[in-house]
């Protein structure tokens, strides 16, 4: 049974409000997102575009609400512009989530990402990386993590669909190349069944390197949709590929034990994005809460 002092739940922001298509939710304030994260029985978020940028001010909302912020994501541009760029955007991220108490910060690849193209198939035309640039993106991650382990934080890596990192070969090879004392893993289940991997497989192999969790199921209908309309990663999650856990297809008792086994410490984070006029964020918090204690006991 997971030791309740090590790990822990929370919730991201964005089934209330998606950064990505900020029409998804766009009445939904910050200050009702993080009530209701509470009011849900989550102990965390990670950092969506509504939050307030001050530290102090986010923290004093945060703390009110017996909340922390457990994560953010951040998108690095390693293999198409100039190292420095990302290490000065990166800094001032790993400061920010510093300060507002945070110990990890998630990072994904976003050169020639598809990912926010509302006119691009997922299924199509994803960019692969040649052998120069996997060194660029292993070395670039490797210096950075440095600089978050140096602050007492930890890089976490998201593989993503529509990234340079999504496939099982890809994610097989970047994890061979990545320094493990400084790059984690964040296990993202609803990327994995997203993509046709095995989520099990994926964690029976780097359980002991990962360093965060995002619980996302999925509906397997409307991957099979996503597919055959050939649609954008953007237009699947409109149509609601994903859901929270217990909702959908992917079967979350074997992860859990996986995780337990192994000692797991750090967060499990619900992330699922649907459109919140058709899946009330409260409601599906509210389900995902009960579905994750009856599996773990959390
Ligand atoms: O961690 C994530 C952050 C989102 O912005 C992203 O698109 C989502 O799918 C995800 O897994
Ligand atoms: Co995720």
């Amino acid at each position: 049974m997971f030791d309740k002092n090590k790990v822990k739940l929370g919730i991201a922001q964005i089934a209330w409000t998606n950064d990505d298509m900020p029409d998804l939710g766009k009445e939904n304030t910050f200050e009702q997102c993080v009530s209701e994260i509470a009011l849900a029985g989550f102990a965390a978020s990670e950092v969506g575009a509504k939050y307030p940028t001050d530290p102090a001010v986010l923290k004093k909302a945060m703390d009110l609400r017996g909340l922390t912020i457990c994560n953010s994501w951040f998108s690095s541009f390693l293999i198409s512009k100039p190292y420095e760029e990302t290490e000065k955007e990166f800094i001032r991220q790993l400061d920010f989530l510093k300060a507002v108490g945070a110990r990890v910060i998630g990072v994904s690849e976003q050169s020639y990402s598809i990912q926010g193209m509302l006119d691009q198939p997922v299924w199509e035309g994803k960019y692969e990386m040649n052998e120069g640039e996997w060194l660029m993106l292993a070395e670039g991650l490797n210096k950075l993590g440095q600089i978050a382990k140096d602050k007492g934080m930890k890089l976490t890596f998201h593989h993503h669909m529509g990234t340079v990192v999504q496939t099982e070969a890809e994610i097989d090879k970047f994890m061979d190349m990545v320094n493990p004392e400084l790059v984690f893993l964040l296990f993202d289940s609803g990327h994995l069944s997203f993509a046709g991997i095995n989520p099990e497989k994926v964690l029976k192999k780097y359980v002991h390197r990962v360093g965060h969790v995002h619980l996302k199921d999925i509906r397997k209908e409307m991957v099979e949709k996503s597919r055959q309309e050939k649609w954008s990663f953007l237009k699947g999650v409109r149509e609601g590929v994903f859901t929270v856990p217990g909702d959908g297809d992917v079967d979350f008792g074997p992860l859990f034990e996986i995780l337990d086994e192994a000692d797991y410490e750090g967060w499990m984070v619900v992330e699922a994005e649907q459109d919140p006029a058709k899946a009330n964020p409260l409601e599906y918090a509210i389900k995902a809460r009960k579905y994750i204690t009856q599996k773990t006991g959390l």
